[in-house]
């Protein structure tokens, strides 16, 4: 397994090692240990997956303390483009971001910290699961538009189907974080 860093201090893609055979594939999601002499030690207490047709776009989210979410994204089926905005006040890469894309040949997984903004983009029609190290809290969500200028982030797609609760959110300059 292969822990690269990004652009963004605890922002990482890992890589797993995935075995072939006549059978099929097999490869480790998940391992504790390892995940920990990564720099990824947190616990993670909910799982959740999503299904999105092509063309759709779920972002950007976060939630705030004492509910914030670490994520390990990753996609069992088909391609999205993964997007992570620094949100925590005072780093030196605040309000910057990276992306990845995620698709089901790589296994591929983004380890999004808290206090980071998350969203994606669906490239094919997708099935994408994600362990968090919070639980869900209603009254702790926050957002961000998709499409902030001061963001401005590639997405790589002009008119992509969004939520009317995600079309509604704010700017991300009018957010104290
Ligand atoms: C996220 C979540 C939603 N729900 C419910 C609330 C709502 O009725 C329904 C759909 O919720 P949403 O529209 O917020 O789902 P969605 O837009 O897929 O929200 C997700 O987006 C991605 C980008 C993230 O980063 C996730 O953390 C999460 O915010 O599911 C839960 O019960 N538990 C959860 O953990």
């Amino acid at each position: 397994m292969e822990f690269r860093k990004t652009s963004i201090e605890g922002l990482i893609e890992i890589k797993p090692r995935i075995f072939k055979d006549p059978r099929g594939y097999f490869f480790e999601s998940y391992q504790y240990e390892l995940f920990k002499q990564n720099g990824i030690a947190e616990v993670f207490v909910q799982d959740n997956q999503s299904y999105s047709t092509k063309g759709v776009l779920r972002g950007l989210h976060l939630q705030k303390d004492p509910f914030a979410q670490g994520k390990l994204v990753r996609v069992i089926k088909g391609k999205v483009l993964d997007v992570a905005v620094d949100a925590r006040p005072g780093s030196p890469t605040f309000g910057q971001w990276d992306s990845v894309v995620l698709d089901d040949e790589q296994n591929n997984m983004f380890y999004v910290p808290p206090g980071f903004l998350h969203g994606f983009v669906t490239l094919e029609d997708a099935i994408f699961s994600y362990k968090c190290t919070n639980y869900y809290n209603r009254e702790s969500e926050q957002g961000v538009i998709w499409n902030d200028s001061d963001l401005n982030i590639d997405w790589g797609i002009e008119n992509p189907l969004v939520s009317e609760k995600d079309m509604a959110l704010p700017r991300f300059s009018e957010i104290s974080f």
